[in-house]
């Protein structure tokens, strides 16, 4: 198997190349390559069983590929680390079910992913660095939750837990953050906070998000993979891939 990056740009922060993943015979990803640009965010879509969540565990070492190379900034080779590794090398993954401490505060949920401490924010070079408070202060900002940071967890809405796991996320300081159906289960008001969470996120981080709401993939207003048989079937605006009579076929005309 080849590790080198070849087709990987300057410009990258992720790139997968040619990638094989078979299960008992099924090929759930299938010869499939992929570019993220430093800073993009992504959406990736596609119908039940396209391989998007494999896709992500390829990603972030949960399974391995059979081949292909997977590449993250200019010539790390993920395929060849474990999950912790590259976790600590700055890609988080928010999955869709959320797993924040429910009896403790918004607050000490924050901090206590803080203190998880794969963060720069604590190393001896501290003092140049922002105190714990400004750090939650601010991660309580983006994630919308200022107002309810002394509630229990458990008495959020569904679709504040989610935003909190996302802010303990943040926390850890990725790179590249993945993001799997953030919006299910939401309401409609929170739907949309998420595009515009999603999208402040992004001014300092790269994201992939996995989401079948096509009104949230549009609020997001980004560039979108069309996944089907563990390939890619198309890639473009949404307005492009909606229009294209192949994922009509097989995914939005259903
Ligand atoms: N660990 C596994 N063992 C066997 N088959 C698997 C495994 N993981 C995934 N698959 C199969 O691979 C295919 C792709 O699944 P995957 O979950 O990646 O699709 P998906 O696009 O995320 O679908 P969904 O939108 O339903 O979440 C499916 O047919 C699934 O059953």
């Amino acid at each position: 198997m080849n590790a080198q990056p070849i087709g990987a740009v300057s410009g990258d922060l992720l790139y997968l190349n040619g990638v094989n993943k078979t299960f008992d015979g099924f090929k759930a990803i299938n010869n499939l390559s992929l570019t993220l640009a430093k800073g993009e965010m992504r959406a990736v879509i596609g119908p039940n069983g396209a391989g998007k969540s494999t896709m992500m565990d390829i990603i972030t070492g949960k399974t391995k590929p059979d081949t292909g190379q997977v590449v993250f900034g200019a010539s790390t080779d993920l395929t060849k680390m474990d999950e912790p590794a590259i976790a600590k090398l700055g890609i988080g993954r928010k999955f869709q079910k959320p797993t924040t401490f429910e009896n403790h505060t918004v607050w000490d949920n924050l901090l206590l992913a803080l203190a998880g401490d794969r963060s720069p924010w604590f190393t001896l070079r501290a003092r140049k660095q922002k105190s714990e408070e400004e750090k939650i202060a601010e991660l309580l900002e983006t994630i919308r939750l200022t107002d309810h940071r002394h509630r229990r967890a458990a008495n959020l809405s569904h679709g504040q837990k989610q935003w909190l796991e996302i802010g303990m996320l943040l926390a850890q300081d990725p790179e590249l953050l993945l993001v799997d159906e953030p919006v299910a289960g939401m309401t409609d008001a929170e739907t949309e906070q998420t595009a515009h969470l999603l999208r402040d996120i992004n001014r300092t981080r790269s994201v992939v998000v996995v989401e079948h709401d096509m009104t949230f993939v549009r609020a997001l207003g980004v560039k979108v993979t069309v996944l089907h048989e563990g390939s890619v079937l198309s890639e473009g605006t949404l307005d492009h891939v909606s229009a294209d009579p192949k994922v009509i076929d097989v995914y939005l005309g259903r």
